[in-house]
């Protein structure tokens, strides 16, 4: 599959055209029957520029609006997402925006749920294998020694490596891939590799479950996934099943050179999180 770039936050106005006939499609049923529609997109890499502190992640300054702008013009806008949902709905700036009044987050890739509506996360009981990776991690962080600049994330549901600010984030992030496998196995966990981050994370769940659950708990037709990291690629299966069962849907990447593996598969590759602002932007200009 093919990918092609040419949204831009220069063309404000303009949509992209699918590299593939399945994309192709899937932007033609949702321009056809919007109020079906769902659009559903990742956060970080996606909606949120990558910076080296996870914690200084915000929406790109032109996100909420262009969210707001399309969501009363399509059945559903979802927001999927490895943040535990609480904080991709602080950092995203997502609450109490008119136009977002029935915004959805799904986090923890799927596992937690916060809406809009209620205001309040909803989410199963803690997995214990998290609690016993907390206490045995700086043990191994000490005797893999990745270096300075190695950071853990405690996301309360899973806790993630970040290697971004390592001296040699390449290096640390493969140093640490095996003894943390080994580690998340011990306890019942998965490792779930992203860009220059290793998160242990409790099974069973994933963004492709998650959009499929959300998809028939809507009722909704036309599907668009915009993602940029291999989280996302659950969500890819999702639309590709969808499709099969005669959904349309339109895979959109947020492009990056660290993961090139949804470029591949991608319809509409943008340039990062500025070009996803410009698709929904055009695309709610085109809804009006
Ligand atoms: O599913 P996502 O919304 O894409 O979340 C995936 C992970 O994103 C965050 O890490 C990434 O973004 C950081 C901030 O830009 C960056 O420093 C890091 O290198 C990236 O991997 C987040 O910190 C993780 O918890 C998410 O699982």
């Amino acid at each position: 599959m093919g990918s092609h770039t040419d949204v831009t936050p220069d063309q404000p106005d303009h949509l992209p055209s699918p590299a593939t006939r399945a994309g192709r499609e899937g932007l033609d049923a949702l321009l056809a029957d919007p109020r079906r529609a769902v659009v559903a997109l990742d956060f970080d890499g996606t909606l949120a520029d990558i910076v080296p502190d996870p914690d200084q992640a915000r929406a790109h300054p032109d996100a909420v609006a262009a969210l707001a702008a399309l969501a009363p013009k399509v059945a559903s806008v979802a927001v999927i997402t490895g943040r535990p949902a609480e904080v991709a709905v602080r950092h995203g700036g997502f609450a109490d925006v008119p136009g977002l009044e029935h915004l959805v987050v799904l986090g923890h890739y799927g596992a937690e749920r916060w809406d809009a509506v209620t205001g309040t996360v909803t989410a199963p009981a803690a997995h214990p294998g998290v609690a016993a990776v907390r206490a045995e991690l700086p043990a191994l962080l000490d005797r893999v020694a990745p270096g300075p600049g190695t950071a853990v994330e405690d996301k309360g549901r899973s806790v993630a490596v970040h290697t971004r600010r390592a001296a040699d984030p390449g290096a640390a992030f493969e140093a640490l891939r095996g003894p943390l496998t080994d580690l998340a196995a011990r306890h019942g966990l998965i490792v779930e590799p992203g860009r220059l981050v290793l998160e242990l994370r409790p099974p069973g769940m994933d963004k492709g479950v998650a959009l499929r659950e959300h998809v028939r708990a809507t009722g909704a037709g036309p599907v668009l996934y915009a993602g940029d990291d291999l989280g996302d690629l659950p969500a890819y299966a999702a639309v590709d099943a969808l499709r099969a069962e005669g959904v349309p849907g339109l895979l959109v990447c947020s492009g990056s050179d660290e993961v090139t593996e949804l470029r591949e598969r991608a319809d509409v590759e943008v340039a990062g999180p500025a070009g996803v602002v410009a698709l929904l932007r055009a695309l709610a200009r085109r809804l009006a």
